[in-house]
């Protein structure tokens, strides 16, 4: 257990319940999850970075007055990965760390744009992400998959190159599941990237874009009718209409909340005012995940520990949250199976001892 994050309301042995917990996680960001001890390693390497080599100084320097400082932050992060060794070491530690959490399964949104822009080659970026899961599968136990999102704000071109790398037969990795749509929304409008998504699905990848974390329903209404999202980054603000709330529920369409993310970048004021306990209630599917952990200074098993705050939950009721995770997941149905049948072993085994 990672002492700094034990939640004093929520029950130690609840923690450790929590701690070995077999989970998928659906909405966590590549880089978004580069740990103090990953990031130091880059920011070794590249020293001409404004980015603190001190993990100490990291957690200031991952303080966010607002979510487009967070991006500034998020991006100058972004500029530490240079080469396609910093790529494989990044996503290969990362599998580390989710594997100490017992994450089974991960979908990873990455932004293939931000690196190939930044001049690493594109056939190498995939090979390094490529390489690493592979490796991460042998040697931790850990599934990755990739979603390769568009970093919205920086327009159509980044899209049309997402697209590209997401749909090149050539390029294309094996591990890629998911299109994505990412960055800031306020100005964003998420009907002009509806070519890039159909090309995206017509490809055979499943839409899944971020959308209700910083502005209104509306845009959650964009996400489903222009993107055809199958499930919702975040989806915070469908609190605010109830009618989208039964088309979420009716539909089985999940939201990938995340719960101290949305404190971190300011998108909801407290945890208490987090409108999680309105999804559970009107029935929409609920899926618990970190989005940046370190950045955010959190990780999977304190996003479970919050939401077993907020909901009110036992052992059991986390198990039935972190098989909806496995259930919103595009894993294969015999991969479904067998983590969830590890999740009941556990949790019987856990309640009899
Ligand atoms: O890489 C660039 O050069 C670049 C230029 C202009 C704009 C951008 C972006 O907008 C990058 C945003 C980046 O943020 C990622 N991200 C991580 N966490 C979140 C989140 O909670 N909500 C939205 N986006 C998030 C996202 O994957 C984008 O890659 C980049
Ligand atoms: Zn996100």
């Amino acid at each position: 257990m990672t002492e700094h994050l034990v939640d004093p309301d929520v029950p130690r042995d609840l923690h450790a319940f929590i701690a070995g917990l077999p989970k998928a996680e659906l909405h966590v960001h590549h880089v978004g999850s580069a740990s103090p001890r990953i990031v130091s390693e880059l920011a070794a390497r590249h020293a001409d970075s404004k980015v603190p080599t001190d993990p100490e100084a990291l957690v200031d320097y991952f303080t966010f007055t607002d979510f487009a400082h967070f991006i500034d932050v998020y991006l100058s992060v972004v500029d530490l990965i240079r080469t396609p060794e910093d790529v494989r070491l990044l996503t290969y530690e990362v599998a580390r760390d989710m594997a100490r959490q017992q994450v089974r399964y991960a979908e990873l949104t990455i932004t293939p744009f931000s690196s190939t822009r930044r001049g690493i080659d594109e056939g190498a970026f995939m090979d390094a992400i490529e390489d690493a899961r592979k490796a991460a599968e042998a040697e931790f136990g850990t599934v990755l998959r990739w979603c390769f999102d568009i970093p919205g704000e920086a327009g159509l071109e980044s899209a049309e190159e997402t697209a590209r790398l997401a749909t090149d037969d050539r390029l294309r990795p094996e591990g890629l599941v998911s299109f994505g749509l990412g960055g800031p929304e306020i100005g964003v409008a998420r009907p002009q990237f509806k070519p890039y998504f159909d090309r995206a699905i017509a490809a055979g990848l499943h839409s899944v874009p971020h959308a209700g974390e910083t502005t209104g329903p509306q845009t959650v209404w964009e996400a489903l009718i222009d993107l055809r999202a199958e499930r919702i980054g975040h989806g915070t603000s469908s609190a605010q209409d109830p009618k989208l709330l039964a088309h979420l529920a009716e539909r089985r369409i999940p939201l990938e909340v995340c719960p101290t993310s949305n404190i971190a970048t300011r998108a909801v004021r407290t945890l208490d005012e987090h409108p999680i306990k309105e999804f559970v209630r009107a029935g929409v599917p609920v899926t618990i995940n970190s989005d940046d952990p370190p950045m955010f200074g959190t990780d999977l098993n304190n996003e479970y520990a919050v939401a077993a705050r907020l909901l009110g939950l036992d052992e059991r009721g986390l198990a039935d949250l972190a098989k909806n995770g496995v259930e919103a997941s595009f894993l294969d149905a015999p991969g479904k199976a067998r983590i969830a049948d590890e999740i009941d072993t556990y949790t019987a085994a856990w309640l009899a001892s």
